[in-house]
């Protein structure tokens, strides 16, 4: 299959470096310094395996469409990564393994044909060029909002394939709002607290504002017409167990003084709570203290002093 990945850092090369080693034909999208050193040295993927992979990696997507892209920008960067894109992306399949809310919508704006998808893979951009596989999870795709196609059932056995454990959802709708409720709770807290995610599973206090964030979120999508594919206060509980070790990807965002996702989280549950006329205090809040924190003069070094 040919697939192009689309905003290829973390996840999006570890995706496509597997693919490629799988045996398909593949095309990572990426910026300049980590482009220049695939092709320089190859993609190298370290952590849970070891691995130098010799796949293609180029700045601006090629003239000839795919039978797939692979949509791996952070939700903030859908509409410019598609913009830039628009000529390769009309009546294109386009999965998007990204968190949060809306990017689906996007792909259809543009004219693509979207597929939803959720991974608890783990992935760190250790250095241009070289990435972490930091943690093996699953990965869900399904025909966005639901439904099913032979297509979307292909993509799970090449995923399958190349070692990236893949299920088919006939609900990809449900688990995108159940995933994005989860960390709705976790990534805000986390960060405001700039505490690891098991710090909120082992405290009480913490542990109970997460769980009325994630019934808040709940609430909000039962009364947008969503089926939950699985309960977010059982999701959030096996999250937090399953990355007790982990500094959530929007506290590293802020580390790094990076803007954050928090307008395709919090953001959003907040936007489709109005328009069923419904109040959404608490993702209200935590939006607004992480865009106060991105914002700060200084960013972090402002809140916590020196920054690492
Ligand atoms: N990293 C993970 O472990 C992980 C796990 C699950 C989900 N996700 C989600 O996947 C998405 C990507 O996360 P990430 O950690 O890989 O982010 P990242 O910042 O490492 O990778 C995104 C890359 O896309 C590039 N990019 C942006 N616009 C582009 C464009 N127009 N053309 C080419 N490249 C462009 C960025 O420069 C960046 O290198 C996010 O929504 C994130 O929440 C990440
Ligand atoms: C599941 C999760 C919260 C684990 O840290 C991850 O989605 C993240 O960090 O955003």
């Amino acid at each position: 299959m040919k697939i192009y990945v689309l905003g290829a850092g973390a996840i999006g090369s570890l995706f496509g470096g597997l693919l490629f080693a799988a045996g398909e034909d593949v095309v990572l999208i990426g910026r300049k310094p980590h482009v220049d050193a695939i092709n320089k040295r190859g993609l190298r993927i370290t952590g849970i395996i070891e691995e130098v992979i010799k796949v293609p990696a180029t700045i601006s997507p090629p003239e000839e469409k795919p039978d797939l892209i692979i949509l791996a920008t952070k939700s903030y960067s859908t509409v410019e990564a598609l913009r830039a894109s628009k000529a390769i992306v009309e009546d294109t399949w386009i999965l998007s393994i990204q968190n949060g809310i809306g990017n689906e919508d996007e792909i259809r704006k543009f004219g693509g044909k979207p597929i939803g998808g959720i991974t608890t893979n783990g992935a760190i951009l250790v250095s241009s060029g070289v990435v972490k596989w930091t943690g093996k999870g699953i990965t869900v795709v399904g025909l966005y909002p639901k439904g099913r196609h032979t297509f979307v059932d292909k993509i799970s056995e090449i995923f399958n394939r190349a070692g990236l454990e893949t299920i088919v959802s006939e609900n990809i709708e449900g688990w995108i709002w159940a995933k994005a409720i989860v960390n709705s709770a976790i990534n805000p807290i986390g960060t405001l607290l700039r505490v690891k995610n098991g710090a909120i599973l082992d405290n009480e206090e913490l542990l109970s504002v997460a769980v009325e964030v994630v019934k808040e979120g709940c609430k909000v999508a039962t009364q947008n017409g969503v089926k939950l594919e699985v309960h977010p206060i059982d999701l959030l509980f096996q999250t937090l167990k399953k990355t007790r070790e982990n500094y959530n990807s929007m506290l590293q965002d802020i580390l790094k003084g990076r803007k954050t996702e928090i307008d395709y989280i919090n953001g959003k549950i907040v936007e489709y709570a109005k328009s069923v006329g419904l109040e959404a205090p608490l993702n209200f809040l935590l939006w607004g203290l992480i865009k106060g924190m991105e914002k700060l003069h200084g960013g972090v070094e402002n809140v916590w002093g020196k920054r690492e």
